[in-house]
């Protein structure tokens, strides 16, 4: 870690371990003497079973706590062999023979997140196979934005898409399978977990979201739902944002009412000015709130404002902040939130050193800055990057902008789409990945339909100057491929601990969330029966080998090992030698990393 000496590290990945570990692995485990270290998280042995949970597996029990009963789970004829589970979960994809399926890793609303082996180059991958995506032309519509914004945004960190499998019938697909790079745990899980981050941590972690940020916005994109479990990270500190589901590329002339009107972000993370409202012409400013939200929970190790609804949020808000000035109220969109914030009795401002008392006081006054009440007083990205809570840590003109994405690109969410047309255009997108077929597709002049934009070569010719060799990285795999059916779109919960489902003030519709609580305590179960493994993983210590859901990242996070061969290599974060044959928690080894940025190593 920034100046410690490695002893130093090794002394709190041990506390970590003898922490967070006890409940969990056999009493007298000693981490440097009995955990193995090198093997992978998810190299399911031939002679263990794979647990892999299916997609289409029966819903496992849930407790009146919300918890998942983990055992159930276990039983021996629930199990299915890794081949069967491979079948199921690519159906009859093509180059679904590519990649060596391994576990479920996560459940979001559109589906399932297994881990992989990328027999073609040995990477281990995450593949989120999503189903049924054209039941809702909007679902289907956010699905595309998504897949296109992760083409071009290309960034270390921004969650890097490898790949998407090639539907078999152009036509009549259902299901898509996007191949990502494969993250140990999210942030979320990483602050649950690790109750005594470092002010290093703290600072890179933030820094790293600005820096994606700087390059989002730069883009003219904002992501709009940014929050702890949207930053997925390794055990490096690598940060990276993934779930561009909600991104808006801000086209000029986009009619905001339109533009604006499916705005369902976590309410926690939201900021005030669009507390209850959809309607609205809001600014970068909403994403800068969320990164102050965050590092402010990272800094608490809980969240900030976890509001019941609007009401409660801007109760909330104003306990921390103050009453706002006339003005700044004026900016709240929604009458009701108006109309409360000018009934509120007069609040005084809590001093930021007294709600955190034990956080760097250079880091407290960039949080203020990020948490100002009005847009305007909040700074840019860029801004904030230059604040001297950061001083020493990089080279800031080096942190890469992006050329803004245009209408060329987004011009169809100008348009009404009917099924078939985003059908097309999920397919011409899928065919990126594909180069081949996209020639053939091309040729057969199915390319010159209503929706032109630029295709990733075009994009790479444009984008090189400022940021080069980036755009080869999602292009580098491909395959040939035929494929097949689906199966059906398994229904999650609309629960979520973070309140990001609720019948607002305002709120259009409620998302379909994650799995959150339950998973959290059917891990939180597993962990005291201890009963939970027969594979040890390699970085996750916890030895699950059929936690599910979205939180499984409770399995991978806690507890994760440092090793060797991360799949961040771009900033080295151990010493050689000394991590091996030793069992290291999620060790935030900080040190090396930040040299690395230090040294401007990040993009070069
Ligand atoms: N690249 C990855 N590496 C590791 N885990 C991942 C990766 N991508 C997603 N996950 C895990 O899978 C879970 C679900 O993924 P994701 O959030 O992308 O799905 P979603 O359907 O868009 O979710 P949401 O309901 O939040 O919109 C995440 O919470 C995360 O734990």
């Amino acid at each position: 870690m920034g100046g410690a000496s490695a002893d130093t590290v090794r002394h709190w990945c041990r506390h970590q371990w003898n922490r967070l570990n006890a409940p969990c692995v056999a009493d007298t485990v000693v981490p440097d003497a009995t955990i193995p270290l090198s093997k992978p998280r998810s190299s399911h042995s031939s002679s263990q079973p794979s647990s892999v949970k299916l997609p289409h597996d029966p819903p496992e029990a849930v407790n009146s706590d919300g918890s998942t009963s983990i055992n159930q789970m276990q039983k021996p004829n629930k199990r299915r062999t890794k081949n069967e589970n491979e079948v199921e979960f690519f159906t009859d994809y093509g180059d679904a023979t590519r990649y060596r399926l391994q576990e479920v890793i996560g459940k979001g609303s559109y589906g399932v997140v297994c881990s992989a082996i990328d027999t073609h180059t040995g990477e281990r991958v995450a593949i989120k196979k999503i189903t049924s995506i054209f039941e809702n032309v909007s679902d289907a519509t956010r699905i595309l934005r998504e897949i296109r914004l992760l083409r071009l945004l290309r960034h270390s960190d921004i969650v890097d898409l490898k790949h998407i499998m090639l539907p078999p019938f152009p036509k009549h697909f259902k299901d898509i399978y996007v191949v990502f790079e494969l993250m140990e745990s999210d942030l979320h899980e990483v602050i649950k977990a690790n109750r005594d981050l470092t002010q290093q941590h703290c600072r890179f972690f933030l820094y790293q979201l600005l820096r994606a940020l700087k390059y989002i916005h730069t883009a003219n994109v904002f992501h709009r739902d940014l929050k702890p479990k949207n930053v997925l990270a390794n055990a490096d500190c690598k940060l990276k944002i993934c779930d561009f589901g909600l991104a808006r590329v801000a086209l000029n002339d986009a009619p905001s009412a339109i533009f604006w009107t499916d705005y369902v972000a976590t309410r926690w993370y939201r900021a005030p000015e669009l507390c209850g409202s959809f309607f609205s012409t809001y600014t970068s400013a909403v994403d800068i709130w969320s990164i102050g939200c965050i590092f402010a929970e990272v800094l608490l190790g809980k969240p900030l404002f976890p509001g019941k609804n609007v009401v409660h949020q801007l109760e909330l808000i104003t306990d921390l902040l103050g009453t706002p000035s006339p003005e700044a109220v004026k900016k709240i969109c929604n009458e009701k939130a108006r109309c409360c914030l000018a009934s509120m009795p007069n609040k005084a401002p809590v001093a930021f050193a007294t709600k955190f008392p034990s956080a760097d006081p250079a880091a407290l006054s960039l949080l203020e800055r990020l948490l100002a009440f009005d847009p305007k007083d909040r700074p840019s990205a860029e801004e904030a990057l230059a604040d001297p809570y950061f001083t020493g840590m990089a080279r800031l003109s080096r942190e890469p902008s992006a050329q803004p994405l245009t209408k060329l690109e987004f011009g169809f969410e100008q348009r009404k789409m009917s099924k078939e047309d985003v059908r097309e255009l999920i397919y011409r997108e899928i065919l990126e990945y594909h180069p081949q077929m996209l020639k053939t597709y091309l040729l057969r002049g199915k390319g010159s339909g209503r929706f032109a934009y630029l295709s990733s070569g075009d994009f790479c010719n444009r984008r090189l100057s400022d940021f080069q060799g980036t755009c080869s990285k999602g292009m580098s795999s491909f395959s040939v491929e035929n494929g097949g059916a689906s199966i059906s779109r398994k229904k999650v919960s609309d629960f979520r601990e973070d309140g990001s489902c609720a019948n607002e003030v305002g709120e259009k519709r409620c998302e379909v969330g994650a799995v959150g609580s339950a998973v959290k305590s059917s891990f939180k179960t597993a962990q005291k029966g201890g009963a939970m493994g027969e594979v040890t993983y390699s970085r996750s210590l916890f030895k699950s080998a059929s936690v599910n859901g979205s939180n499984t990242a409770c399995a991978r996070n806690s507890l994760v090992q440092c090793h060797a061969g991360s799949s961040n290599q771009e900033i080295p974060t151990h010493e050689p030698g000394k991590m091996q044959g030793k069992s290291q928690i999620f060790s935030f080894n900080l040190g090396k990393t930040i040299q690395a940025v230090r040294n401007g190593l990040t993009h070069s």
